[in-house]
C-alpha cells in the first residue's frame, strides 16, 4: 500500500467518524461558515505579488519531524506581514500533526489572508468543515480522485464560494482531470506515491500543458530563492513552500528572504 492509500483509507475512517459527531447543519451555523471568502486566486495574479503560498507544516511522511512545538498564530501572522500570497495549513492530524483548530486559529489571527485548507479530500462533507473553519481554498489531489469526484468536490467548493486548488503530478493526471470547477492548478515535484522529487522536471514538463485560464503553481521542494525565478520563467506564478521555512526558528524571516531574494 502507498502513504497516499494509507492515507486516503484513514480519510474514509475519519470522515465516517466526524460526519457522526458533527452534523453538516452544525458546519453550517458556525460563525465563518457564511464569511465571503478571500481569492487566492486574485492574490497571486496581483501586480507585485510574492507568489508564496506559505505553508503551515509541523511534520510529514517524506521527511518526519519538522517543527513539532511551533505556534500556528504566530507562524502565520508572520506569514501574512511577511507578503505572503497566501497561507496554507495542514489539518491533517495522524500524517502531519496539523487539526482543526491550527486553521480556526490562523483564521481568527488574519482575517484577509487567502487560506488553504490542506488535506485530502474525498468526500463534500470536508469541504464544508473547510468552510466552516475558515478556510477560502481547497485541494484536490488528482492522484486519489476519481474525474466525477473532482468535479462532485469542485462544485461543492463553488457553491460555498470556496476556490479550488487542483494537484497534479504527471501529464496523465492533468489530461484527465476536469477542469470545470478547478481555479489553479499546482504541479506537485514530489511523488506523493514513492517520495521522489522530480527536481522541478514535473513543473517545468506540465507548464506548458496547464490551460491558460488557471493560474500555475509549483509545489514542493523549492529549498532555494532561485528556483522561484527559474519556475517563473517558465510561467508559473505561485510557489507553495512548506519545510524550507518551518525548518528555521523564525519562519517568516525566512519567507522574507525568499521574497527579497527571489524578485528581479
Ligand atoms: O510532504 C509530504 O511528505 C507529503 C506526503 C504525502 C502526501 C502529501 C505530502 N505533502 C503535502 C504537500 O503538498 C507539501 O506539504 C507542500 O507542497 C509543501 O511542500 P514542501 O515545501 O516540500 O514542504
Amino acid at each position: 500500500m502507498t502513504i497516499l492509500e494509507k492515507i486516503n483509507q484513514h480519510k474514509r475512517e475519519e470522515v465516517f467518524t466526524s460526519k457522526s459527531i458533527t452534523s453538516v447543519d452544525e458546519l453550517r451555523s458556525s460563525k465563518y461558515f457564511d464569511r465571503k471568502c478571500n481569492s487566492l486566486k486574485a492574490s497571486l495574479m496581483a501586480e507585485g505579488s510574492s507568489g508564496i503560498i506559505a505553508e503551515f507544516k509541523r511534520k510529514s511522511p517524506s521527511k518526519g519531524e519538522i517543527n513539532p512545538n511551533v505556534d500556528v498564530e504566530e507562524v502565520t501572522a508572520g506569514y501574512a506581514l511577511s507578503g505572503a500570497a497566501g497561507v496554507s495549513v495542514l489539518t491533517d492530524k495522524a500524517f502531519f500533526g496539523g487539526s482543526k483548530n491550527d486553521l480556526i486559529k490562523a483564521r481568527s489571527k488574519n482575517p484577509d489572508i487567502p487560506l488553504l485548507r490542506k488535506d485530502f479530500m474525498i468526500d463534500p462533507y470536508q469541504v464544508c468543515e473547510a468552510k466552516a473553519w475558515g478556510a477560502d481554498v481547497v485541494l484536490l489531489i488528482a492522484a486519489s480522485l476519481t474525474p466525477e469526484k473532482i468535479n462532485e468536490l469542485g462544485a461543492k467548493a463553488h457553491e460555498l464560494g470556496m476556490e479550488v486548488l487542483l494537484e497534479v503530478h504527471n501529464e496523465e493526471e492533468l489530461i484527465s482531470s476536469p477542469m470545470e470547477y478547478v481555479d489553479i492548478v499546482g504541479v506537485n515535484n514530489r511523488n506523493l506515491k514513492n517520495f521522489n522529487e522530480s527536481n522541478f522536471k514535473a513543473s517545468l514538463d506540465l507548464s506548458s500543458l496547464i490551460p491558460t485560464d488557471k493560474v500555475k503553481i509549483s509545489e514542493s521542494c523549492i529549498n532555494d530563492p532561485s528556483v522561484i525565478k527559474d519556475l517563473r520563467k517558465s510561467g508559473y506564478q505561485g510557489f507553495l513552500i512548506g519545510e524550507s521555512f518551518m525548518k528555521t526558528k523564525d519562519p517568516a524571516a525566512a519567507l522574507s528572504t525568499y521574497i527579497i531574494e527571489s524578485k528581479g
